[in-house]
């Protein structure tokens, strides 16, 4: 199996800092990785990296075995759900906030249905109640859920999580440690709880910005 993420001597810098120094991993489908590491470590920067939001300085970032270019990180963003501690769920209700994406064209023969909608809120023990409540006003734990809700219905396999479960009670946490038990998603995640870390299948060390 080919790795659907390789970061081969990866080096970034940013305002002449560098945050990544020659980080080499590789992940294959499926697999749940999750970075350790103390804070500012670089964890996050290696999220962020993979998005295109940070330049490389050096080495090559590989997704589903394409270098990562200014025209390909298209397409590691439309693969993936990036999930952060606050989503911006950018719409008023919590219906709207998971109906939007399927306004565009690319998804617009995909609307999930009403029974869909609920299936996927039960398996997150959300409530179908929420589904009208002001995205605005619902809890930290509930809007990453709802985020989390949302990548599920657009079918996205690759799910990079950044302290997703800071805000999870320990029901919401185990809910969705069953959701990722699903061998065709893929986890890199950024987190500081050993509960997680003891679920993860693969875990990377950061210090200073190298992997160890
Ligand atoms: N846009 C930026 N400009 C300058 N420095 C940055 C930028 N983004 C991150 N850094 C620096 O890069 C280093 C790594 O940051 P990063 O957010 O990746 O760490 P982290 O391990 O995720 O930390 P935390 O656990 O606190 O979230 C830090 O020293 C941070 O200050």
């Amino acid at each position: 199996m080919s790795p659907i993420i390789r970061f081969d001597r990866v080096s970034v810098t940013v305002h002449e800092k560098t945050i990544l120094s020659d980080v080499s991993f590789a992940l294959l489908p499926g697999e749940k990785a999750v970075l350790c590491g103390k804070s500012g470590s670089g964890k996050s920067s290696v999220l962020k990296t993979l998005l295109g939001l940070h330049p490389i300085k050096s080495g090559t970032v590989y997704f589903q075995q394409q270098p990562l270019t200014p025209a390909s990180v298209q397409t590691v963003r439309s693969c993936t759900a990036y999930i952060g501690q606050e989503p911006m769920l950018a719409a008023e209700s919590v219906r709207e906030a998971l109906l939007l994406p399927f306004q565009f064209k690319a998804h617009r023969d995909h609307r999930p249905t009403e029974s869909r909608l609920i299936e996927v809120l039960q398996r997150l023990q959300l409530p179908v109640s929420i589904l009208s409540r002001q995205s605005s006003r619902i809890s930290g734990g509930e809007k990453q859920r709802i985020a989390l809700a949302r990548g599920l219905l657009l079918g996205k396999k690759l799910y990079l999580l950044d302290e997703v479960t800071s805000a999870l009670d320990a029901e919401s946490k185990q809910a969705v440690f069953d959701v990722f038990s699903d061998p065709e998603l893929t986890v890199l995640s950024v987190t500081h709880d050993p509960e997680w870390v003891e679920r993860c299948t693969i875990i990377f060390e950061l210090e200073a910005g190298r992997l160890t």
